[in-house]
């Protein structure tokens, strides 16, 4: 669906895009991560044709974004970091609005509001100001101006900033609903964890840099080589040491108590190779753990300062 190669962006002598590749394929939700100014809004805004590389090639749904803008933008529905002021105007007539410059009017109109709203669960909110809304209410009628001209890649700006837990859950709770839907997702954030969950893929942005790229578990394997197994036994933790350690991709062990932490550099049937190895000798094994790789650890490991 978005396929970007070499995308360089300088604003001025800064260069704020070190030459971006990626690709996104069909009814994903893509997270695209990264700390402050780190060049996610610069690379969605080129995506989105509102704004022009200084090189670089970006190809949605098979045409050059870049030489035909047009043409593009009908696939493409961007939602922007921030929510406009809009005196006296009411929700309906927010999309009427936008709804009217897609020449979409009458009754087709009327029925698309009511779906729309419907989705982002706004419907008994219809006749409000959206100036009254609440933070979580805007973005989500936001999310639901970006659909009206039913795009097949949304590209949305930190759609979760500034959320109570409440409203997130929501709004996860809509994409997943879109993703259903069969719409790809950029979504950006510079919080991991807040899109960890909800991603089929991700990409960690630094610096004007794709610094890493895949699934979720693609990329924490990539940063971290090694997997960590914890192991309880009931006793014998030191006998259980020596056998761990005669396994050439155990490289680390260590025991505390009766807990045992070891870095293996191996895949899941040498751990269970491990396992029936403790056993078969007799150690009392109670439990044996993977340690999941905290993500925001993958990216402090990939954003830190070289
Ligand atoms: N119009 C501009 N002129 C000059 N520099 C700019 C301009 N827009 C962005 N930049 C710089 O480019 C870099 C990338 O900015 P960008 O807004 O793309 O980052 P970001 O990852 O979206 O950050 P944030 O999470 O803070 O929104 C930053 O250093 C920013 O200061």
């Amino acid at each position: 669906m978005l396929d970007i190669k070499g995308l360089r962006k300088n604003y001025k002598k800064f260069t704020a895009l070190k030459g971006i590749d990626l690709h996104v394929d069909e009814g994903e939700i893509f997270g695209f991560i990264g700390p402050n100014g780190a060049g996610k809004t610069t690379t969605m805004r080129i995506v989105c044709g509102l704004l022009n590389p200084t090189s670089g090639e970006v190809t949605i749904n098979g045409i050059n974004a870049l030489s035909h803008i047009r043409e593009a933008k009908q696939y493409i529905g961007y939602m922007p970091d921030f929510f406009g002021v809009y005196d006296n105007l009411k929700v309906t007539e927010y999309l009427e609005f936008y709804a009217s410059i897609y020449n979409i009017r009458g009754s087709e109109k009327d029925k698309m509001i009511a779906d729309l709203l419907e989705l982002v669960n706004l419907t008994d909110k219809a006749d409000f100001f959206v100036d009254n809304l609440s933070r979580g209410m805007k973005q989500k009628l936001c999310v639901a101006r970006c659909l009206v001209h039913n795009p097949k890649l949304l590209v949305l700006d930190e759609p979760l900033s500034g959320m109570d837990p409440r409203a997130r859950a929501d709004m996860k709770k809509v994409l997943y609903t879109l993703k259903d839907m069969g719409k790809t997702i950029i979504v950006s954030s510079h919080i991991l964890s807040e899109l960890s969950e909800i991603c089929t893929s991700i990409g960690i942005i630094n610096q004007g840099n794709m610094v890493i790229n895949g699934t979720v578990e693609d990329v924490t394997n990539k940063v971290y080589h090694n997997k960590t197994i914890e192991i309880e036994v009931m006793k014998h933790p030191d006998a259980a040491e020596l056998i761990l350690k005669e396994f050439n991709y155990v490289e680390a062990v260590t025991v505390t108590g009766n807990r045992i932490e070891a870095s293996v550099k191996g895949d899941d049937r040498d751990i269970s190779h491990l396992l029936r190895s403790l056993i078969v000798k007799d150690i009392p094994v109670v439990t044996l753990n993977k340690k999941t790789q905290n993500l925001e650890d993958v990216f402090l490991e990939v954003t830190k300062e070289a």
